[in-house]
C-alpha cells in the first residue's frame, strides 16, 4: 500500500544491540497501527493498538501517539491496521494513546488519492492528510463537551433497594427522576432542570443516591446555522439546452452512465452557457443519489454564481474562505453524512469527503489558484483527474481559454474534448479593437484612459449601456521614481518596487505587506522630488469619476473588497444599474455575466506580457479573452477595446480574434521547440537565506548532487541553472532556484527520492520543491 520504506520509531531509539530472545516475542501477536505524521519526512510508524482500541481503530482515524525521544503526544493518522509481521521486532514500540474523533475522516480510496498527493508533489503523506482536513474539523469547532444525565449506574444496588429508594423520593427528585426515565436521551442539566421545573439541588441528590448518572459527551452547537441552512431560494427549472450543449451533455452522460473515469475538456467561449451543461450533468448523478463537486476559482464564489446553483438543488454546500471554523466543520460533517448533493469550493473543495461522488467539475479549468503555493503543492486539476480514475467518474474541465497542458492532452486523445463554439442564442461575439496607445496624447500626459477608449466610453454610457474597465494594478501609483538616479524605491525586504496608496498616503510592498509614508527624498541618492509614475486601479478611479461626472463608478479590487459581503454588494449594485461604471483587477475579469454591460476596456493589456515568465503569453491571452468575453451578453450587443503598446503581440492580437486554437497553435509550437511544459515537466527547487552568497553557492551545490546522482542512475532528468529568482529579495531572504526538467515526470521523482535523504543541510538555509509550477517568481 504505502510506498516509502516501512520504518518505526525504535529505530530512532538507542536500541539494545541484539534484543533478548524473550524481548522478541511473536510481533505475530501484535495489532499494530501504520501512523504517518504531519511532518515533512515521508515515514510510517508502527505502534501498538491497545486492547480497548482494537474493536474501535480503523485506517483514515485521527490518533494521538507519543513522538520522538520525549514522547510528546502528537496527533497523527492511522493509514493501517493488521496482525503484525515477523520481520518486525516488537521490542520498544509504542502505543497508541487515543483515538481522536468518532468515526475515520478518510476512506480507503482518500487514502490512496493523498497517498498518490504525497508521492506526485514530493512531500509526506501526514502533510498532505492534514491539509486536506481543515481546522474546524480537527479542532472540533461548533461542538463542546457538556454533562448529561440518565437513570441508573453501574454499580447500583439491587433492584428491591433501588425501588424503595425510589418510591420515597421527595416530589422534586422524584420529578426529575421521572423527566430522564421517559427522555429518548440523556439530557444536559438545563434540559433536566427545564423539564422537571427545579434547580440542581434535585440532581446532585439523585446522583448521591446512584439512582443516576452522568457522563460527558460531545454536543454540536453550532452558531451560523441560519447562514448555512441558506434560507428558503426561489427554486428554478433547468433551460431547454440548445444543440451545442446537448450534443454536450450526452457525451458526459454517456461516461457517467457507463461510470467511465474519463476527462472531458469542456471548450466553450464566453458565454456558451457551460454552467448549465454542469447543472444538467449534475442533476444525472444527484437523481442517483450522488454528490457532485464544482471546482471554481475563489473570486468566481460570486454570489450570482451560488444562486445559480441554489436555485436547482436542495442541497448545495458552498466551500468559501470567510467560513468559520464551525462553519467548516459543520459542512464537513453533512459532506461526509452524504447529505449534501453539490459541493461549490475554491481549491480544497476536491478533498470534500462525499462518500458517492458522482461527477467532478472543475470551471475556469486554467486559473492559476487551483494550484497550491504551500506544501502540500498539489495542482487541483491533477487531484481531480486521480480522484475521477479511483472512484470511477468523469471529469469535466470547463473554460473558454483551456489551458495549454489540457490542450494537449486533447491532441494527444487522452482527454475528450467537447466544444461549444457559439454563444447562447445566438449572440455574436464582441468586436475587439487592439488601440495602439504608443502616440495617443492622452495616454503621453500620463493619463490610462486614451482618446479612444474615452470615445468608446462615452457612446456606450451614452445609450444607457455599463461598462467594465479593467487594470492589473491595485494603489495609485505602481512606482515611485526618482529622477536623480533613475531608480525607483524598493520595499526594504524586498527586490520588488513600492506602490503608492494614495488614500492612506502609503508606499506599500504587495509582497510583504510592508508599508511606510512615502520618503520625499530618494533613499538611494538623496536628491529629493520622486514623482509618482504609472497608474493603479484608484489612480484610474479618480480619472474616471473626473471624466465622466455624471455616472457612478466603483472600484472592485482587494484593497476595497476586504469586508465580508463587499463584493456581493457592489456586484447587486452593478446588475441594478446602480452603478454604470465597475473598474477593477482580476476580480472582475472573470465568470461575471452582465447583459447591459456594452463595452470592456482593458486599460493596460501588456502588464502580464513583460514578465520573465514561461507562461507570461499564455496568461496575457487567457486574462484578456476572458476580460473580453464580459460583453456582448445582451441583445445590445458590445466591443472591447484593449489599449497595448505591443499591439502585434501574437497574445494580444489572438484574443481580439478570439482565436483559441490559433493562440494554441503558435503558443504550443514555441513551447515544443524549447521542450517546455507541457512537453516536459518542471519541478522548481526555490531556495532562500539571509546571505545572497551562501544561498547561491549552495543552490550550485545541490543542483550538482543532482546532476551526479541523475547521471549515475541514468536518468533523463536535465538542471536549468541555478540562477537568482526573478525575486531575488523577499520577505529579507535572498532567493536562488533552479528547474529539473524531464519528458516523464516520473524520473524527477525517482531522482528526488534517490537524493533526497543525503542532500546536505546549511544553516539558514531553507529550500523547497514545486513540482509542475505555475508561479515562476
Ligand atoms: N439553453 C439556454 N437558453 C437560454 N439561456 C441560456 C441557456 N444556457 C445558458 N443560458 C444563459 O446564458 C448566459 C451565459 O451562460 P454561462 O454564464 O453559463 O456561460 P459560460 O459559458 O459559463 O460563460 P463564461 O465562460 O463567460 O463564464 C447565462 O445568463 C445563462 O443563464
Ligand atoms: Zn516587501
Amino acid at each position: 500500500m504505502s510506498k516509502p520504506k516501512q520504518q518505526s520509531l525504535f529505530e530512532e531509539e538507542e536500541l539494545p544491540e541484539n534484543p533478548m530472545p524473550w524481548e522478541r516475542e511473536s510481533a505475530q501477536d501484535l495489532y499494530l497501527a501504520e501512523i504517518v505524521l504531519n511532518r515533512p519526512v515521508d515515514r510510517v510508524f508502527h505502534y501498538k493498538v491497545p486492547e480497548e482500541l482494537r474493536p474501535l481503530l480503523r485506517a483514515g482515524h485521527r490518533v494521538q501517539v507519543p513522538f520522538g525521544r520525549g514522547n510528546q503526544f502528537a496527533p497523527g493518522y492511522c493509514v493501517g491496521v493488521g496482525p503484525g509481521d515477523e520481520n518486525l521486532p516488537s521490542v520498544r514500540l509504542k502505543t497508541v494513546e487515543a483515538i481522536l474523533d468518532s468515526r475515520p475522516l478518510f476512506n480507503a480510496k482518500m487514502l490512496k488519492l493523498t497517498r498518490w498527493i504525497a508521492d506526485r508533489y514530493l512531500c509526506s503523506w501526514g502533510q498532505v492528510l492534514d491539509c486536506v482536513v481543515p481546522a474546524g474539523v480537527k479542532n472540533q469547532a461548533g461542538t463542546r463537551m457538556v454533562t448529561v444525565f440518565e437513570v441508573g449506574t453501574a454499580d447500583a444496588a439491587d433492584e428491591a433497594q433501588q425501588n424503595d429508594l425510589i418510591e420515597k423520593l421527595p416530589a422534586k427528585q422524584r420529578a426529575v427522576y421521572d423527566a430522564l426515565k421517559s427522555a429518548a436521551r440523556p439530557l444536559t442539566l438545563e434540559e433536566l432542570t427545564q423539564v422537571a421545573g427545579c434547580g440542581s439541588g434535585p440532581v446532585n441528590s439523585l446522583k448521591k443516591k446512584a439512582l443516576i448518572s452522568s457522563h460527558q459527551k460531545r454536543m454540536q452547537h453550532f452558531e451560523n446555522d441560519d447562514d448555512i441552512v441558506h434560507a428558503h431560494i426561489q427554486k428554478q427549472d433547468d433551460l431547454k439546452l440548445n444543440r451545442d450543449q446537448r450534443l454536450a451533455l450526452d457525451q458526459i452522460l454517456t461516461a457517467i452512465r457507463g461510470q467511465q473515469s474519463e476527462t472531458f475538456v469542456l471548450h466553450g467561449v464566453t458565454g456558451s452557457g457551460k454552467t448549465e451543461v454542469y447543472i444538467q450533468a449534475i442533476r444525472e448523478v444527484v437523481s442517483y443519489g450522488q454528490q457532485a463537486i464544482v471546482l471554481v476559482p475563489e473570486i468566481s464564489l460570486t454570489p450570482q454564481a451560488i444562486q445559480r446553483f441554489r436555485s436547482r438543488f436542495d442541497s448545495v454546500a458552498v466551500l468559501h474562505s470567510h467560513l468559520t471554523d464551525s462553519d467548516r466543520h459543520y459542512h464537513w460533517q453533512n459532506i461526509a453524512a452524504g447529505k449534501v448533493q453539490v459541493i461549490v469550493g475554491a481549491r480544497s473543495a476536491v478533498f470534500a469527503p462525499a462518500p458517492h461522488l458522482g461527477l467532478i467539475i472543475i470551471d475556469e479549468e486554467h486559473e492559476t489558484s487551483f494550484k497550491q503555493e504551500t506544501a502540500p503543492r498539489y495542482h487541483a486539476r491533477e487531484v481531480a483527474r486521480k480522484r475521477s480514475e479511483l472512484e470511477r467518474v468523469p471529469l469535466i474541465l470547463g473554460s473558454a481559454t483551456p489551458t495549454l497542458n489540457s490542450w494537449l492532452r486533447v491532441i494527444e486523445k487522452k482527454d475528450t474534448l467537447i466544444s461549444m463554439p457559439r454563444r447562447v442564442n445566438d449572440l455574436p461575439m464582441p468586436g475587439v479593437n487592439i488601440v495602439d496607445v504608443r502616440n495617443d496624447v492622452q495616454i503621453r500626459r500620463n493619463e490610462s484612459i486614451g482618446r479612444v477608449l474615452f470615445t468608446g466610453m462615452q457612446h456606450a454610457l451614452g445609450a444607457g449601456g455599463q461598462v467594465i474597465l479593467f487594470l492589473n494594478l491595485r494603489g495609485y501609483s505602481p512606482a515611485l521614481w526618482c529622477k536623480g538616479c533613475g531608480n525607483s524605491v524598493k520595499c526594504p525586504h524586498c527586490e520588488i518596487s513600492l506602490t503608492w496608496h494614495r488614500d492612506k498616503n502609503l508606499a506599500v510592498c504587495h509582497s510583504c505587506d510592508f508599508s511606510a509614508r512615502p520618503p520625499t527624498n530618494c533613499p538611494g541618492c538623496g536628491a529629493p522630488g520622486l514623482r509618482f509614475v504609472g497608474a493603479g486601479t484608484q489612480r484610474l478611479e479618480e480619472e474616471v469619476k473626473a471624466k465622466f461626472p455624471g455616472y457612478s463608478c466603483q472600484r472592485m479590487d482587494s484593497d476595497t473588497m476586504r469586508g465580508v459581503g463587499s463584493h456581493a454588494r457592489v456586484l447587486n449594485a452593478f446588475a441594478d444599474g446602480e452603478v454604470d461604471i465597475l473598474l477593477g483587477t482580476q476580480m472582475i475579469a472573470k465568470g461575471l455575466d452582465f447583459p447591459n454591460v456594452t463595452l470592456v476596456g482593458v486599460v493596460d493589456a501588456d502588464t502580464m506580457l513583460h514578465q520573465p515568465d514561461l507562461f507570461a503569453s499564455e496568461r496575457t491571452f487567457q486574462l484578456i479573452a476572458q476580460v473580453a468575453g464580459r460583453t456582448g451578453r445582451g441583445m445590445q450587443g458590445g466591443r472591447v477595446f484593449v489599449q497595448s503598446s505591443s499591439p502585434t503581440e501574437p497574445a494580444i492580437v489572438k484574443a481580439a480574434e478570439h482565436d483559441f486554437l490559433g493562440f494554441a497553435r503558435l503558443e504550443l509550437g514555441h513551447r515544443k521547440e524549447m521542450l517546455a511544459p507541457p512537453f516536459s515537466h518542471y519541478a522548481r527547487v526555490i531556495l532562500r537565506g539571509p546571505q545572497e552568497e551562501h544561498v547561491e553557492h549552495f543552490a550550485r551545490q545541490l543542483a550538482e548532487i543532482l546532476s551526479v546522482a541523475a547521471n549515475e542512475k541514468q536518468l533523463q532528468v536535465q538542471i536549468l541553472g541555478p540562477a537568482p529568482a526573478p525575486i531575488i529579495r523577499l520577505k529579507k531572504y535572498f532567493r536562488y532556484h533552479f528547474q529539473l526538467a524531464a519528458i516523464d515526470v516520473e524520473q524527477i521523482l525517482q531522482l528526488w527520492h534517490e537524493v533526497e535523504g543525503k542532500l546536505p543541510r546549511e544553516k539558514g538555509i531553507e529550500y523547497i520543491i514545486d513540482v509542475d509550477p505555475v508561479n515562476m517568481r
